[in-house]
């Protein structure tokens, strides 16, 4: 498998590394952050504006768009790329995670999941193959096998019941894939549920398999947050350091720089798209909310020592006037704030890794956390 993967710096004192992925459709420095764009739409936003806050990969879901409006259509229309206007990198999920999280009457067999769709009850079976024929008619980039994603909390039986169906289904998808999917890069799932000896069970066993990455799944489904390191853990210390990591659904800012020391390399989150459509919008020094009166009469920019467009020429006061005037606006200037926030925050700790000053950075973003609002 040619290297698809470079590592550029290492950071002498934690696990964390600054490196570049390649795919047919771009560079991407890592560790990276990317936004999510469900239905082929990072909401509110335009592709040139993903692409202007500094996006070089979004991700779409096989789930959604297999069910609306359908891949086959998308592929008769050239592919995602083409129909969305987004002619940079794209990951697909499986589907798996969606299936589990959003259908209804989920069946989980040997053969693949048996679901009825959210929209309009149809029933369809999500298998291995026809996870990699969705993802290939979406013509995606990077393509995510088929896994079950552990529920939380779970039976250790049921937990390893599952992981070895994941297994299984990871084996096929990789066959699929290297029947007539090439031209992307393909990366496996790691689960095991929230036990060590699972985790360190089934990230071997995929390790063993030939994906371009790895990703840890299974998690950000509602544990505890210092479950979710154990098991992070646990997972990493059995895969291949050459190899990229995803740690999927996470996460808060404090999440991925916990993660970013242990080595992960990419993220994924609905909170700064869905936060900004809540009015919850992210500062260097905390959170805050629109909905709070204090933020009435407040002629300050969200955050004052940010520089995005909606930070240069708004203040808390218009935005809060928007969000309770339930004007379509805010939710356009929310998400380019909260998106400018984690771009920059990952550029931010990308340029601390090559610089040797990562732990810094660490120190004084828990500094900076706890800060009364302002
Ligand atoms: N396939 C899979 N996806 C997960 C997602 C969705 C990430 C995603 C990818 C692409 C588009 C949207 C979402 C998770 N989100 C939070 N926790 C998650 C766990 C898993 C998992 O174990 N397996």
């Amino acid at each position: 498998m040619a290297s698809i993967f470079q590592i550029e710096k290492k950071c002498p004192q934690t696990g964390a590394r600054t490196g570049f992925l390649f795919t047919r459709r771009g560079v991407i420095e890592t560790p990276v952050f990317m936004p999510v764009g469900t239905q082929a739409s990072v909401k509110t936003l335009t592709p040139e504006e993903v692409s202007g806050l500094g996006a070089r990969i979004i991700l779409a879901n096989t789930y959604h768009l297999f069910l609306r409006p359908g891949h086959e259509l998308i592929a008769r229309h050239g592919g995602l790329h083409r129909f969305m206007n987004w002619p940079r990198s794209i990951l697909t999920d499986s589907g798996g995670y969606q299936v589990f999280s959003l259908a209804k009457l989920c069946k989980i067999e040997e053969e693949g999941a048996r679901f009825q769709s959210h929209l309009d009850g149809q029933e369809y079976l999500l298998t291995p193959e026809l996870s990699m024929e969705i993802q290939a008619g979406l013509d995606s980039d990077i393509r995510m096998v088929l896994d079950t994603c552990i529920p939380y909390p779970c039976s250790y039986d049921e937990a390893k019941r599952l992981t070895e169906l994941t297994h299984r289904w990871e084996k096929r998808s990789l066959l699929a894939w290297q029947k007539n999917h090439r031209e992307s890069l393909v990366f496996g799932i790691t689960q095991g549920g929230m036990f060590e000896d699972l985790r360190r069970y089934s990230a071997r066993v995929i390790a063993n398999f030939d994906f371009h990455g790895h990703a840890i799944g299974g998690l950000s489904v509602g544990e505890p947050h210092d479950l979710m390191i154990e098991m992070l853990e646990a997972s990493l210390s059995e895969l291949p350091e050459e190899k990229p990591r995803y740690l999927m659904g996470v996460g808060t800012p404090q999440d991925i720089l916990e993660a970013v020391s242990r080595g992960v390399d990419m993220f994924d989150c609905v909170l700064p798209t869905r936060n900004a459509r809540r009015g919850t919008l992210f500062t260097s020094f905390g959170k805050i909310s629109l909905k709070q009166s204090r933020y009435k009469d407040d002629e300050r920019p969200i955050d004052p020592e940010c520089q995005c467009y909606t930070c240069r020429n708004y203040s808390r006061a218009y935005l809060r006037h928007l969000f309770m005037a339930g004007e379509l606006l805010v939710y356009r200037l929310n998400t380019i704030h909260n998106l400018h926030f984690y771009l920059c925050f990952m550029e931010g700790i990308r340029d601390a890794i090559r610089k040797g000053r990562f732990e810094e950075f660490k120190k004084h973003y828990y500094e900076r956390k706890e800060e009364s609002e302002c």
